[in-house]
């Protein structure tokens, strides 16, 4: 018999060199709380208490599966975004914390707001998983919330995020660098995207379990013209946004001043640029 104590020690051991001592901490902690279905508290407090044997498999071929650098969201399939569940896969992103506070600052712009008759109407390019536009649907139940993405994978799995907490979105597939959306004459309230956006110099410095499983097109941007994404999305905006209609961009640490300027050659005003909770400048909010 192994005890909880044992399967953290297990985890040390076998993951020392795919991650560093924390990041295997709250792995081991996921997937002892997935698949033993015990409470994060508990596992904490009762260190010694036994695993028993058919979790014990299960997590062992987890560990397995780790040691390839496969992330544990995709190994266990889901993840947590803006305290809802969302399923994950290799077709799409796994939700970054940043991107939370991104949905953030959307919601916050709509809390001082007098209300109206009219709905807010939103769309989200690039939805991956479905994270942005859900999280706001559910905070914002009264709001028309429309997704795109080029991937017909994510969006499969983005329609099957929206069944699972039980919100209405309109995902539909298109390229924005090439855009079909055919809306006629109907415009958004709010557009909000986290597009691609790491260059190549990034990729160098990033976590192999990142680029060898994450999607390319989720995250990879053109060395010659990394805010190719920014521009389109601008474009898009200012056809498409009604008058004061505000945009909101989660960015490349490395291009908050280049991105701020973009829109402002654009035409856009009341631009503020955001830091994360690491202080990078991550995220932009314009206003048309
Ligand atoms: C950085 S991911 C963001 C995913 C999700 N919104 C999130 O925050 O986790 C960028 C998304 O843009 C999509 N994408 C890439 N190129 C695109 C294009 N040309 N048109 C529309 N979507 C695109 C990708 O498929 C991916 O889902």
């Amino acid at each position: 018999m192994k005890t909880i104590k044992d399967v953290f020690l297990n985890f040390q051991q076998g993951l020392i060199e795919v991650y560093d001592t924390r990041e295997i901490e709250s792995i081991a902690l996921l997937v002892l709380e997935e698949i033993t279905g015990t409470s994060r508290a508990q596992i904490k407090a009762f260190p010694e208490d036994d695993v028993p044997g058919e979790a014990l498999e299960k997590i062992q071929s987890i560990l397995d599966e780790l040691k390839t650098g496969k992330p544990v969201q995709y190994i266990l399939g889901s993840t947590e975004f803006y305290g809802l569940n969302f399923l994950v896969n290799p077709a799409t992103l796994i939700p970054r914390p940043e991107t939370e506070e991104l949905v953030e600052w959307v919601l916050e712009s709509q809390k001082s707001k007098v209300k109206s008759k009219k709905s807010v109407s939103i769309l989200d390019i690039g939805t991956g998983s479905g994270c942005i536009a859900i999280s706001i649907k559910k905070n914002l139940p009264d709001a028309v919330v429309t997704a795109i993405d080029i991937s017909a994978d994510a969006l499969h799995t983005a329609r099957q995020n929206a069944v699972i907490n039980d919100v209405e979105v309109s995902f539909i597939q298109d390229d924005i660098l090439n855009t079909k959306f055919e809306m006629g004459n109907s415009k958004f309230d709010i557009i909000i995207s986290n597009p691609p956006y790491v260059t190549l110099e990034d990729k160098l410095r990033m976590h192999q379990n990142v680029t060898n499983f994450e999607p390319h097109t989720a995250l990879f941007v053109p060395a010659h013209d990394p805010l190719v994404f920014y521009k389109a999305i601008a474009d898009y905006a200012l056809t498409r946004l009604n008058k004061n209609g505000l945009l909101f961009l989660e960015i490349n640490e490395s291009f908050g001043k280049e991105t701020a300027d973009l829109l402002t050659v654009k035409g856009f005003t009341r631009i503020e640029l955001r830091k994360d909770m690491s202080v990078k400048d991550r995220m932009v909010k314009a206003v048309k």
